[in-house]
């Protein structure tokens, strides 16, 4: 089951809630607008009021199968403005992505509402969802869709023919995707010809009596949001490596450990788009206190035999079998 956490999401002046039975009458009369539905591929037009029922019954299913994530978008005081949600899929050789579709009720329009609130559903579902991309679709005669998912960090990857039930045709579409690296790229754009940065970070493999290691998810609004890491932090000016590792653990939480139950392990020298990282890796045994996630992330302990099947950043993957052969 995927960490999903509280479902409520606060997407600047709107607000993302999962979508309740109450909900399919406003539902229905927004959607069953030709203006709209034109622009939705799987949609007949009209759309018939029952459908509203069994469109939102399904939602609840298909979150409760972690299958999908769907949300009524609101007004900070409740009112019902459109929809939003991640469906999501196996594709060969890809493996899990999500599929994020979405439709604003025509009042509502011209606010920016779409975007603010598919800009925080591809935050949350990148940083939530076991899922390696997020792929969208948007008709080419829908250029404001398109923009949408441009302001909300997706690149055009092709084009492609999908068919549009209410308008009985297939139709030209844009295709589109969005994946963490492309998140860090938008939200931490650096000058053409800056110099590179060399990242200095500590990190540790924390290993219990019963030989698992402890990762932690990397939390929404962090770069690599979604993707699992060595709990640690970046060395601060006049910090010696240890020193920032024994603070880190400590902030991020809550353990107390002494300088010699660090030990050496191995380093990672990683060349991202953005910044070089230069990151030992300590093996911790010993410590004070519980692990406690104190900044929202998520935490597991985990057999060295699946560290595989977390998503971990690509700094971290020499680390496997070294850490494999260990334990
Ligand atoms: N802690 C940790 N960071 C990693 C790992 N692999 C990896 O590429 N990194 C990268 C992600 C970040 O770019 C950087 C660590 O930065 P961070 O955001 O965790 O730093 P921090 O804990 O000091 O947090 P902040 O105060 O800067 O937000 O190193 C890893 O296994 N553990
Ligand atoms: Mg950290």
């Amino acid at each position: 089951m995927p960490d999903t956490g509280p479902l409520l999401l606060d997407a600047g002046p709107c607000r993302l809630r999962p979508l309740h039975p109450d909900d399919a009458t406003t539902l229905h009369h927004l959607v069953n607008d030709w203006e709209v539905v034109r622009m939705l591929s799987r949609l007949p037009f009209p759309y018939p009021r029952d459908l509203a029922d069994s469109w939102i019954a399904s939602t609840c299913q298909m979150q409760a199968d972690g299958e999908g994530y769907h949300f009524a978008i609101t007004s900070p005081d409740g009112v019902f403005m459109g929809c939003i949600g991640v469906r999501i899929h196996t594709l060969p050789q890809v493996g899990r992505v999500g599929i994020l579709g979405y439709w604003i009720g025509r009042p509502y329009w011209g606010q920016g509402i779409a975007t603010h609130a598919a800009t925080r559903m591809t935050r949350w579902a990148l940083a939530h969802l076991d899922i390696t991309a997020l792929h969208a679709t948007a008709a080419q005669d829908n250029p404001a869709s398109i923009r949408v998912l441009e302001h909300a960090g997706f690149r055009h990857c092709g084009t492609d023919r999908q068919m549009f039930t209410a308008r009985g045709t297939e139709l030209p579409v844009a295709r589109m995707e969005v994946n963490r690296t492309d998140l860090d790229m938008t939200t931490a754009p650096s000058p053409p010809h800056a110099p590179r940065k060399l990242v200095l970070v500590s990190a540790a493999a924390l290993i219990n009596a019963q030989g698992h290691i402890l990762l932690a998810r990397r939390p929404e609004g962090k770069s690599m949001a979604g993707l699992w890491e060595f709990p640690g932090g970046k060395v601060e000016a006049g910090e010696t490596p240890e020193a920032a590792l024994i603070r880190e653990l400590h902030e991020e939480l809550g353990l107390d450990m002494a300088r010699a139950c660090l030990a050496p392990f191995t380093f990672a020298s990683h060349a991202y788009p953005t910044f070089d990282l230069l990151m030992p890796l300590y093996i911790c045994r010993r410590w004070q206190g519980t692990p406690t996630p104190r900044e929202g992330q998520k935490l597991a302990w985990v057999a060295p035999a699946d560290l595989r099947t977390y998503a971990m950043p690509e700094a971290d993957l020499p680390f496997i079998p070294l850490l494999q052969d260990l334990l």
